[in-house]
């Protein structure tokens, strides 16, 4: 299966501040053309990134895939090549067992303005624009792994204490 919904209104204002208006405004991540490899996410609010500084958007959106897949997220060239804006971790997986966790799977994106070819400038975004696209991949694992941990979370959750 692969299926984008949003996570509850109580988990998306469990990591947010924002209203239920805005809630009912987010829309399902959607491909552009027939042929378009990435799904755009949109703003479920407008941002500001300033210069040298970043901003975390909480989406609202979840994944749910089968196990052998994942979504990765990757910068929209346009921004990219525009402004140099870019995502902190360059390119984000979301584990098909996120979807499990606590927080229903909340996808985040943070994204970093500290491109010279934003110009010392601040990046001011408004809802509803795209703002980074996921694609969904296939992956395979070696045949002596024997992986069989549960996660809970992301960002660091499955490190070792
Ligand atoms: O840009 C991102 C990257 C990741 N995630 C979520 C989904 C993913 O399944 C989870 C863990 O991501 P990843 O495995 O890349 O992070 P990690 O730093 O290796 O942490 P963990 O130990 O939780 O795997 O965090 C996001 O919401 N946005």
């Amino acid at each position: 299966m692969n299926k984008f919904e949003k996570v509850s209104f109580k988990r998306y204002n469990l990591d947010t501040v924002h209203s239920r208006e805005e809630y009912d405004r987010i829309k399902l991540p959607e491909r552009s053309t027939r042929c378009s490899a990435g799904y755009d996410f949109y703003l479920p609010h407008d941002i500001v990134i300033p210069y040298g500084r970043s901003t975390t958007i909480a989406t609202g959106i979840r994944v749910i895939l089968d196990d052998d897949k994942f979504l990765m997220l990757c910068p929209r060239s346009g921004l990219g090549f525009k402004y140099g804006i870019s995502l902190a971790n360059t390119c984000g997986i979301v584990d098909a067992d996120y979807f499990l966790s606590d927080n229903e799977g909340h996808i985040f994106v943070k994204l970093v303005n500290n491109s010279p070819l934003a110009n010392g400038e601040d990046i001011k975004l408004k809802e509803g624009s795209a703002f980074c696209q996921g694609i969904i991949c296939r992956y395979y694992e070696t045949d002596q792994d024997e992986t069989d941990a549960i996660r809970n979370g992301g960002f660091g959750s499955t490190d070792k204490k």
